[in-house]
């Protein structure tokens, strides 16, 4: 069964002249262990699916549905994790802090999220930097705390939103490591946005994005 399905989805950003269609008329499976790199030119919709598959954009038509993770979206916000392109961590909250608050905002107990947001950031190779507050923390940093963050919700779905882009290739391929070694781990879906060819030859299923439509090739085709 599907972990998420999206038939026909389009999102629209603004309205009239400045109207500007983001995805259009998308259709696509994402089925549990799945690996997918999505690919496509800056500005062709990646994000944007991405956002509607988690379900922090409302499509502007179409349907977006999670058939495995229930109707509420408290019970899906358990399941997912987004690995967010830019900065994403709350500028008062220190490292660990940062890490931990997902899970304890979707549920976690306080002690159980500790336990994992400590695991995640020496997973990560950050764990010298618990107590920093974001602004100490280089791009880099930054990022790989965003997916220790991710892990620490222990999620079946797990998006990440050109996780490499601003990391130099060294930190690139251990941010690659760490997230198909979670994904293997958790059982999860990974699905990866990415202008990096070597992000997508790690995946199995290769989709690209062209003016916000979806190539979503046939099962063992050619990505
Ligand atoms: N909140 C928004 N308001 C208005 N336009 C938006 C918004 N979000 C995205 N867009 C527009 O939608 C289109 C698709 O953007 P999106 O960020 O999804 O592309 P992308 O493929 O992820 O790009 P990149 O690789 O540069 O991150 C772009 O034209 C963008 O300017």
């Amino acid at each position: 069964m599907s972990l998420v399905r999206c038939v026909e989805v389009a999102r629209t950003f603004g309205q009239g002249d400045r109207a500007v269609v983001a995805v259009h008329g998308c259709s696509c499976d994402v089925e549990a262990g799945a690996r997918i790199a999505i690919r496509g030119a800056s500005g062709s919709g990646k994000s944007t699916l991405l956002h509607l598959m988690a379900g922090l954009e409302v499509p502007t038509s179409g349907s977006v549905s999670w058939p495995e993770f229930g109707e509420s979206p408290a019970d899906r916000a358990r399941q997912i994790a987004v690995v967010f392109q830019g900065p994403s961590l709350l500028p008062a909250l220190d490292v660990l802090e940062n890490t931990m608050m997902a899970a304890v905002l979707t549920g976690t107990d306080e002690a159980e999220a500790t336990e994992r947001a400590l695991a995640a950031l020496k997973t990560v190779g950050v764990t010298g930097l618990v107590n920093q507050l974001p602004e100490t923390l280089s791009g880099g940093q930054a990022q790989r705390i965003a997916v220790a963050r991710a892990l620490t919700l222990r999620p079946r779905l797990l998006l990440a939103d050109e996780p490499t882009g601003q990391l130099d290739e060294l930190t690139g391929r251990h941010v690659m490591d760490v997230l198909l070694a979670a994904a293997d781990e958790l059982g999860a879906a990974l699905v990866v946005s990415t202008h990096d060819p070597t992000v997508g030859d790690r995946m199995t299923e290769h989709w690209e994005m062209h003016d916000g439509r979806l190539l979503v090739p046939a099962r063992g085709g050619v990505g």
